[in-house]
This record gives C-alpha cells, structure tokens and sequence, in this order.
C-alpha cells in the first residue's frame, strides 16, 4: 500500500464499513424487498390471504412447527380469511422471516417444486416396498420382535422441506432403535472433542472387507473404521471418558436432539436390555482390543460397552432421522433449526467413511451402485445422504445377508435412477432435483 493510500486508510477520513443505522436500513430494505417479490408471486394468481400464504409455505415443504417461521404461522393464521395487500402482508411478515418466505414463494428452495419431488419420491418409496427378502436380525431378541411389514421413510432437504411416507397407517410415525446408525453421530461427536487427528490415532479410515461384529484389527492394531462394531466401541469410549456414563449418554443425546431439529430421541430400554444379555460378540470384542491397547489410557472398558449399548438403543422415527441426514448434507447445520451442530471438518471426514464404510462388507457394492454416504443399523435404520441436497431415512427391519435393510437398499438404488446424485453423476448426466 502506498504511504498516501495507507494515511487515508488510517485517518478515519474514509470509513469503508457503514455505520450500524445504514446497515440496519439496507438490511430493513432488503427484507422488504423479500416481502413485496414474496407478495407479488402470489397475487399473480388471485387475492392473498392469511390463508393462502400458510398453504402455500406448506407446499413448499415448510411445516407450521418450522421455528424459522414461527412469526408467519401465527400471523397468517391470524388474519387467514382476510384479503391483504402489500402494506399489510409486509407488516405482518417479520423481517427475519422475509427471504426464506420469499424463496419458498418462488420456487427457489432446494426442491423448487416439492410437489412433484415428493410425488417422485412416493413412486420409489412404494415401488421398493415390493421387495420382501430378508430376515429380521435377532441375535439381539428385543429386536425379533419387530414387524416385518413395517417400512418408513422421512425426507429433509437442506432448506429444511420435509415429509414422511408410511407403507401402512401407523407407519410414518413408528419409533425404532438407531442401532449401528448412532456410529457416524459417536464418530462426528469425537471429532467434535477431539480432532481427527487425535480420534484416528485410536481407529482407522479403512473398509475392513468383513462383517460388522468380526474380531479383527488392522495393520495398526487399531479397529479398521468409526463404521463398524469394533471402531464405534472406540469413537465411544474417546467421548468425555472422564465422566460418568449417565452424563456421557445426556450429552451424546442432546447432539442427537440438535441434529434431529431440536425434538428429542427416546430411549429403547428393552432393547437396552436385551443386548447387554446377549452381548458376548460386543464383549469379545472389547476384550481383544483391551488386549491390544486400543484403549485410550482413561477409558474403562465396561463403561465404553454400556454406553454403545445405549447409543445404540436411542430411540427415533423416520422424521427425526431424515433431520439428521439432512444436517450431515447441510455441513452440520440442522436445517430446520439453523443450529451448527458440527464442523465442516467433521462432516466431511464422516461422510467420507459413510461412503466407504457405511453399509458393512456391502459397502463397495452400495458405493458403486448407490454411490451415497449412507449408515445402516440391525433394526433395519438407514440414512442416506445426499450432500447439499437432502437427507433421507428408512425403516424397515427385514435385512439383507450382510445386515442391511433390503427395502432401504432398494430404495436407495431407484432413488440414483430417478435423480443424478450418484457421487459421479454429473459425468453423465447434468446435476439438479430435476
Ligand atoms: N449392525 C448393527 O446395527 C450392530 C449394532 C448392535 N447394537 C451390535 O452391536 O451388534
């Protein structure tokens, strides 16, 4: 910089921010400006009333419990047989609220048309329910129980449009157990408090080629990867090792209530119970690794146990998982809530090992077919992600001979054929919702 230049930068002459009243008043005017192209749109096809905005937010995927528009459910459902004009809608529309009114008015969220996104999404959901292979896992016996028929799945874009499908009534809203889904979510935990670096000092990034219960370490004498049994008792022994397992199993479910868009996850205490009897695999495993200082130094080995099994009893429902789908696509901000939940980083590295990983000894061929981070668990969970589209969650409890839900795997498949998300898509064809 030259001296003249540098003078006038430090003289104050020339402030080169606004003063905080303009920037509150191009703010104040921006916002309007969302109101009035928002207002516009839908006078274009008739008169606007309370009425008609909160039905067109809801079809654009946006729910009346949204917290990001708090302020427009209840004005508009205040004034909703009333005809307004643009002074009136503006007034009532808080500014804070105006730009996601506005995108979602015109079309111009993630899903720009979410009706037939979710039409789309229907024909694939039914379509997959045509397939009935499988067997429901009950090595653990609380998850015998579980109804075969049963199949769900909730969607979430990272604008936060969400909807769920039910093959049966009751369906939909059907609470199951996370399972081997509470991996990628322990893995991002641990990263959160430790770092990667320090994490994978203690677990490696490497598909390990066999089932997700086998006893076996890698090169290192470190479990293959956060994905499988064996890497996840480690991602859960390195969270806050020091407290107690109470304490450790609130703080790990409040994040699952952060990334499930603030609604809090249940508790499978049967299914808790059940394994704790039947864990002899999980208990072996331990041992072994004990055995071979995986270990962090502060780590109890029993206490790591009872709180995978807890993690993996945490109880949720295709709605909450779809949230938290769409939190990993949306760089660990939940999308309904706006709430960081984790870094960049940590997404990242988790959707990377998801990708890998994810499904087992299927992960190669779900890779290369589906071509999608995604995370499985026995009682027949799946979450897909679409980075920086959508998250996705299923239910469906018969598996597939390497432990993954066969409805959920299928639907994944059609769900590459109707849109380009397939990681190498766009070599193909050109990327989009379509
Ligand atoms: N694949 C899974 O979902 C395994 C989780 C189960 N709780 C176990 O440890 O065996």
């Amino acid at each position: 910089m030259s001296a003249e230049r540098d003078d006038i930068a430090h003289s104050g002459a020339f402030s080169t921010r606004p003063a905080q009243f303009e920037t509150e008043e191009a703010e104040a005017e921006e916002c309007r400006g969302h109101a009035e192209a928002g207002f516009r749109e839908l006078a274009a096809h008739g008169p606007v009333t309370g009425e008609r905005v909160l039905a067109a937010l809801e079809a654009a995927g946006l729910e009346p419990d949204d917290p990001r528009l708090s302020g427009s459910w209840e004005g508009f459902g205040d004034r909703a047989g009333e005809a307004l004009d643009e002074d009136a809608f503006c007034d009532i529309l808080p500014a804070h609220e105006a730009s996601l009114v506005r995108r979602a008015l015109t079309g111009r969220l993630a899903s720009e048309d979410f009706g037939a996104f979710r039409r789309r999404i229907a024909n694939l959901f039914y379509y997959s329910a045509e397939e009935t292979s499988g067997r429901i896992a009950d090595y653990i016996p609380e998850l015998a129980k579980a109804d075969p028929e049963a199949y769900a799945m909730g969607a979430c874009t990272i604008d936060g449009q969400r909807f769920e499908l039910g093959l049966r009534e009751a369906d939909a809203g059907r609470a199951f157990c996370v399972q081997s889904a509470m991996k990628p979510v322990n893995y991002a935990v641990a990263q959160e408090l430790l770092g990667a670096t320090m994490v994978h000092r203690h677990v490696g990034r490497e598909p390990s080629g066999q089932s997700f219960n086998e006893i076996t370490l890698d090169e290192h004498r470190r479990p293959h990867n956060p994905m499988i049994n064996a890497g996840a008792i480690i991602t859960t022994a390195l969270i806050k090792p020091g407290a107690s397992v109470d304490a450790r199993f609130d703080f790990i479910r409040r994040v699952w209530r952060s990334a499930s868009a603030g609604d809090a996850c249940g508790f499978d205490q049967a299914t808790y119970e059940s394994e704790l009897g039947h864990a002899d695999r999980n208990f072996a495993l331990a041992y072994f690794m004990r055995e071979h200082g995986c270990f962090p130094d502060e780590a109890d080995l029993h206490e790591a146990l009872d709180l995978y099994f807890r993690c993996c009893a945490i109880e949720t429902d295709v709605r909450r998982l779809a949230a938290v789908a769409a939190t990993f696509a949306n760089g660990g901000v939940c999308p309904v809530t706006e709430r960081q939940v984790f870094q960049r980083e940590t997404v990242k590295n988790t959707l990377s090992l998801m990708l890998s990983c994810g499904m087992y000894d299927f992960s190669g061929e779900y890779a290369f077919t589906v071509g999608l981070p995604a995370k499985s668990g026995v009682s027949g969970a799946l979450m897909i992600v679409v980075p920086g589209v959508a998250g996705f969650a299923l239910y469906s409890p018969r598996l597939g001979p390497k432990g993954n839900p066969q409805r959920g795997v299928e639907f994944s498949r059609r769900l590459v054929e109707a849109f380009p998300w397939h990681v190498y898509a766009p070599i193909v064809v050109d990327p989009g919702l379509g």
